[in-house]
């Protein structure tokens, strides 16, 4: 089916499979959102200490053993120009079954998509109408959205219209608060649901680290959390504003939507709890560090948590928990999250947990391709170099 491709595509999944020899070594019990409460005793821990409701994993990563599919998956990117485009098509050329038709860019268009050596790819400027076309003529199994807020929908509509089947990621915001869409942020939401979606709304990339931090202690949160982000500029995209004057951004980090950013309602939405969250952009390229204020409602130590954190994460291979405060230093250019800090207060009823996590990666084209992992019937680890 795919003659002269195929041997790349081979090519492309023996270098997947030796990048991810580096697994983060972990096993144990793992906790999620939606999880069943269990006694959890942590040995040595004072009586007074010793049972945390910690939530089993109902919902752990899903292995080879659970992936079906070995024929490769005909892929269009809109918005392939971008910075989060271009890093899906630095992932996408490295994956074993992932096969790149379509390119869209208004600016590139007749270019030669640089960065992809599976097959020659032309960048095209594709309309709705033409993404409607391509699809009902069978030409795509996957459409990634890697457009703007608010530019998504009519290229949604098309698809709707012509009731395609195929499988949708959406990297902006636009469904993330749509119920006919599946939230994609596979290491809290039921995995087995973004399987069987073919309507994928990826997390914003703030939303995917703080939740992330949040959801390790989530039953233990009294209050409202308080979390202060700072961005690199990627994060504001490739077209000029405000928030990517690397000018302005050379002796300052600027403070921006103090109050009521999207990320605030997402991350509030999809906890079922109040957050406060407060964006920052500064002067580095990519990578996100996230502080989290967090009010408990017993007291801990430091040590608790930490291991209450490296419990719920046991497993995750895109998550790694740490004793010190991560830098966002570390985080460029890798694929997961790092959790660490755990500063208690005086009170015992306080912690602060500092997050890291690449915008670009994690924060959106890493967890889009976890999503079209799933859905699309592969590992969910497929081609990603796991932390
Ligand atoms: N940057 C980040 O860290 C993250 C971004 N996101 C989200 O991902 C999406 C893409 O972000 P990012 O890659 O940074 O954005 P960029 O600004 O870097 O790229 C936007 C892309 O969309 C295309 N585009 C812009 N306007 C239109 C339009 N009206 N019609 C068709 N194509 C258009 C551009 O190509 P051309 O102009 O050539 O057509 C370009 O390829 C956004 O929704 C963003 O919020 C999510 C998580 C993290
Ligand atoms: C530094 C910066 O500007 N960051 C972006 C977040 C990028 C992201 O995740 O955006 P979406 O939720 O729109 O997909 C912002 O605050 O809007």
């Amino acid at each position: 089916m795919l003659s002269g491709t195929s041997v790349a595509l081979r090519a492309g999944a023996r270098r997947a499979v030796r990048r991810s020899a580096s697994i983060l070594p972990a096993t144990g019990p793992a906790r999620c959102l939606a999880g069943r409460q269990t006694s959890f005793a942590i040995a040595g821990m004072s009586q007074q200490r010793r049972a945390y409701a910690v939530t089993t994993n109902p919902n752990p990563p899903l292995g080879k053993k659970n992936a079906t599919n070995e024929t490769p998956s005909r892929i269009g990117l809109i918005g392939a120009r971008g910075y989060t485009g271009q890093a899906l098509v630095e992932l996408l050329n490295e994956h074993p079954y992932m096969d790149l038709r379509h390119v869209s860019s208004r600016e590139l268009a007749g270019q030669e998509l640089k960065g992809y050596s599976k097959r020659k790819v032309i960048y095209e400027t594709l309309s709705p109408e033409d993404v409607a076309r391509l699809d009902k003529d069978g030409e795509v199994d996957c459409w990634i959205m890697a457009l703007p807020n608010g530019v998504c929908q009519p290229y949604v509509e098309a698809l709707d219209q012509g009731k395609s089947n195929s499988v949708i990621v959406d990297l902006s915001a636009d469904f993330r608060f749509n119920d006919k869409w599946t939230y994609g942020l596979p290491e809290l939401v039921k995995r087995s649901k973004i399987a069987q979606s073919r309507r994928i709304s990826n997390p914003g990339c703030y939303a995917t680290g703080a939740q992330i931090g949040l959801s390790g202690a989530l039953d233990l949160i009294e209050g409202m959390p308080t979390i202060f982000g700072v961005s690199g500029y990627s994060g504001a995209g490739s077209k000029p504003n405000a928030r990517n004057n690397v000018e302005v951004l050379k002796n300052a980090i600027i403070p921006y939507s103090l109050t009521s950013h999207v990320h605030e309602r997402e991350i509030s939405h999809q906890l079922n709890h109040e957050v406060a969250f407060v964006p920052h952009v500064a002067g580095w390229f990519r990578g996100i560090t996230l502080t989290l204020n967090i009010p408990l409602r017993k007291e801990v130590t430091s040590r608790d948590i930490r291991q209450i954190y490296q419990d719920r994460y046991a497993g995750e291979k895109l998550i790694k928990v740490v004793g010190e405060p991560p830098l966002v230093s570390s985080i460029m250019g890798r694929h997961g999250v790092e959790i660490g800090g755990f500063a208690v207060d005086s009170t015992g009823k306080r912690v602060v947990v500092i997050v890291t996590i690449d915008n670009l990666a994690k924060g959106a084209s890493t967890q889009c391709l976890q999503n079209m992992n799933l859905a699309l019937g592969y590992a969910e680890y497929e081609g990603i170099p796991v932390m």
